[in-house]
């Protein structure tokens, strides 16, 4: 991949892994964004599966979205194939018989053997060792495709943790647990009730009687790793996790940390200048003559969020403005400046708006459009961050003078657009509603 060292994450995780920690805990990592959370993770487990001789389904990685997931199975790919390992993705982006053949497969047919499709008795394996996937399209294969276990899981990396165990997307997380419990767990459910109320949330008794973390055993427990940049620490959410003993990984005493090389700045400005100023502001910063921008939203479709990322990362569009929905994780090399258009509501907003620039290292600038009501607000949301005092951003006065016409003018035509569109819809509505009067069986079908 080009890198000459490990980032201090993922020297740290490989301790508790590869090294003499020898993955006896699970794993809580909060680090800041872009520090290698997803090396930090993706190292151990292809190390620890290079090994293996009978290919099943050994790992399984959990995103909360398509694009976060696509991305993390391009770090995989790039280190899984030379030891021998297959990556899977299971997100949605094709239809899922396309996802079923890339998954699992089909026994060769022989000459004159004739097998039926329908026959659950033929052996249907695992054509991947290491799953990443959305928990939408997880949960379509657990509950419906052939061939598809979890039994042999052996990691579980919980990525963007914070995030998915806010969202139960059709439980995703129980039925997981549920489905790599040993059989004795499941066999014996009262003998696992004794054992937690003897001995609490430790439990350790697993897969096979063996003894959690026990080394150089045939069948290791369940390993589960679980990140992000503002992981939370309540103990409540965490538990849901069935985590054992627990090892947190933090870089600083506080949960929420930006980046080292990330300078935060305030512009503060009336709000109904706010589309003049980030237009001067994408002035004084735009080095290039020709700036080229694009929507990015969950509320388009993936197939153009796709293309839309993709021309951004070539560079191919220099401003991307985006909802939330580009937020979360997602890698853009040379993002060298973040603008909030709004001030986020949380800290944790701002961290992983933020965290899309300086990134790996890097420096980056994050500026944050204000009204001067906003300001103690804003500090105040800072500070859980240790950043104490946020400079000041100015663009030229002169430069808002020469935009003030043409800012205007756009003005001006907006009010046309929305103008002409609610009359638009007044005059479908209108014909709605009578069609809908004169027919009303039309419109039960419809
Ligand atoms: N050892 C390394 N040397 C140089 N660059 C690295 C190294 N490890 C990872 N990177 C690069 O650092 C960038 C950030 O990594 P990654 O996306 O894993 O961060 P992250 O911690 O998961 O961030 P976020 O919390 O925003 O998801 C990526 O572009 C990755 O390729």
């Amino acid at each position: 991949m080009g890198f000459s060292s490990l980032f201090p994450v993922q020297v740290a995780v490989w301790q508790e892994t590869i090294g003499p920690g020898a993955f006896e805990r699970d794993l809580c990592i909060n680090s800041p964004t872009g520090s290698g959370k997803t090396l930090a993770y993706a190292l151990p487990i292809v190390q620890k599966l290079s090994t293996r001789s009978v290919k099943c389904l050994r790992a399984l990685v959990v995103l909360p979205t398509r694009d976060l997931a696509m991305q993390v199975k391009e770090v995989f790919a790039a280190i899984a194939p030379a030891v021998g390992l297959s990556v899977g993705l299971a997100v949605g982006q094709s239809s899922i018989a396309d996802e079923i053949s890339e998954l699992i497969k089909r026994p060769k047919l022989e000459a004159g053997i004739c097998y039926d499709p329908e026959d659950v008795t033929c052996e249907l394996q695992s054509s991947v060792d290491i799953l990443v996937a959305t928990p939408g399209r997880l949960m379509d294969h657990i509950n419906s495709t052939k061939g598809f276990t979890l039994e042999h899981l052996c990691y579980l990396v919980v990525d963007e943790t914070d995030r998915l165990l806010r969202e139960a997307y059709q439980s995703w997380l129980p039925t997981v647990l549920q489905f790599t419990q040993s059989n004795e767990e499941s066999l014996f459910p009262l003998a696992n009730s004794f054992l937690s109320s003897t001995f609490g949330s430790l439990k350790t008794i697993r897969r096979c009687g063996v003894e959690r973390g026990f080394k150089g055993k045939p069948h290791p427990r369940l390993v589960k790793m679980v990140l992000s940049a503002t992981l939370t620490q309540d103990p409540s959410k965490l538990a849901q996790l069935n985590l054992h003993h627990p090892l947190l990984m933090t870089t600083g005493k506080r949960r929420y940390q930006l980046p080292e090389k990330l300078e935060s700045y305030k512009l503060i400005c009336e709000s109904n200048l706010r589309p003049l100023y980030l237009v001067a502001l994408l002035q004084e910063l735009g080095e290039e003559k020709c700036i080229k921008i694009k929507e990015y939203s969950g509320l388009q479709h993936q197939s153009r969020r796709s293309k839309t990322l993709k021309s951004f990362r070539e560079g191919k569009v220099q401003v991307l403005v985006s909802s939330d929905a580009m937020t979360r994780g997602m890698d853009v090399q040379g993002v060298r400046n973040v603008i909030n258009y709004d001030i986020p509501a949380f800290i944790k907003t701002y961290i992983h708006r933020a965290g899309r620039t300086a990134r790996a290292g890097q420096a980056g600038r994050c500026f944050t459009l204000l009204h001067k009501y906003e300001v103690k607000r804003f500090k105040k949301m800072l500070q859980k961050a240790d950043n104490e005092s946020v400079p000041h951003y100015s663009v030229p006065s002169s430069s808002i003078e020469s935009l003030r016409a043409a800012y205007n003018s756009a003005l001006g035509k907006l009010k046309e657009t929305v103008e002409s569109e609610a009359s638009r819809k007044r005059k479908f509505g209108s014909k709605f509603s009578k069609l809908s009067r004169t027919k009303p069986t039309d419109r039960r079908k419809g």
